[in-house]
């Protein structure tokens, strides 16, 4: 998801109620919240909604926010060539089209060849790839395609499981409804799906 940065027509004197040291682009987030809100027929001077703007933007860049990755890796000294799952990697994004949250788990796995990765950095991928305006199908892909490409694995596999809350909490309110994805690649392309199921029922 590109990020427009077009701050020339933005008028600072129509930032209402928004904190004199905010960046430039937060403070046209804020004026825009704020803007929202008077839209949506709320007095935005009311005690309640006075901080509303700021807090709005703050949530949003904390959910949009992407931590650089670093991948440590092992030399894989022993050939270990079993799968390294790592099941139930809670995650949280937001869905590009109404910018609701779509949250649940993931399970992310790779067969290793050469290099062995850090454990936490399969939740640091889930995590930084979240950080984004999503689909899930996208996210799926970019977690898989990244470590594919990053650790030149035999094969790799990424899971997710969530609930939408655009589709639980209104709309076709579906508060049961999780959404599973999946993409599996190299050697874990034909049987990936069977091969993260016999290893979650030994777990
Ligand atoms: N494929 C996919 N669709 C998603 C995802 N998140 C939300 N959506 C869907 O995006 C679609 C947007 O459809 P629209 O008809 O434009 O939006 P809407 O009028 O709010 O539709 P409803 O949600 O059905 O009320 C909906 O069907 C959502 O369920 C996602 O991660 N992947
Ligand atoms: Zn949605």
């Amino acid at each position: 998801m590109s990020l427009v940065h077009d701050h020339d027509e933005f008028d600072l004197d129509h930032a209402v109620g928004v904190v004199a040291t905010a960046s430039l682009p937060d403070r046209r987030a804020e004026a825009a919240v704020s803007d929202l809100l008077l839209a949506l027929g709320f007095d935005v001077a009311d005690p309640d909604l006075v901080e509303t703007p700021r807090r709005v933007v703050a949530s949003f860049r904390e959910l949009l926010h992407r931590e650089p990755l670093t991948m440590t890796t092992f030399p894989n000294e022993e050939g270990y060539d079993e799968l390294v799952l790592v099941r139930e990697i809670p995650f949280t994004s937001l869905c590009a089209h109404h910018l609701l949250p779509f949250r649940g788990v993931a399970h992310v796995g790779y067969l290793p060849a050469e290099r062995l990765l850090g454990l936490s950095k399969l939740a640091r991928v889930v995590e930084h790839f979240a950080g984004d305006l999503q689909l899930q199908e996208r996210l799926t892909v970019q977690i898989a395609d990244f470590l594919a490409s990053e650790l030149a694995p035999n094969g790799v596999g990424v899971v997710l499981e969530a609930e939408h809350l655009c589709m639980s909490i209104r709309g076709a309110n579906a508060p049961t409804a999780r959404t599973q994805t999946a993409r599996f690649t190299g050697a874990l392309a034909e049987h990936g799906w069977e091969r993260f199921r016999d290893a979650s029922r030994h777990g």
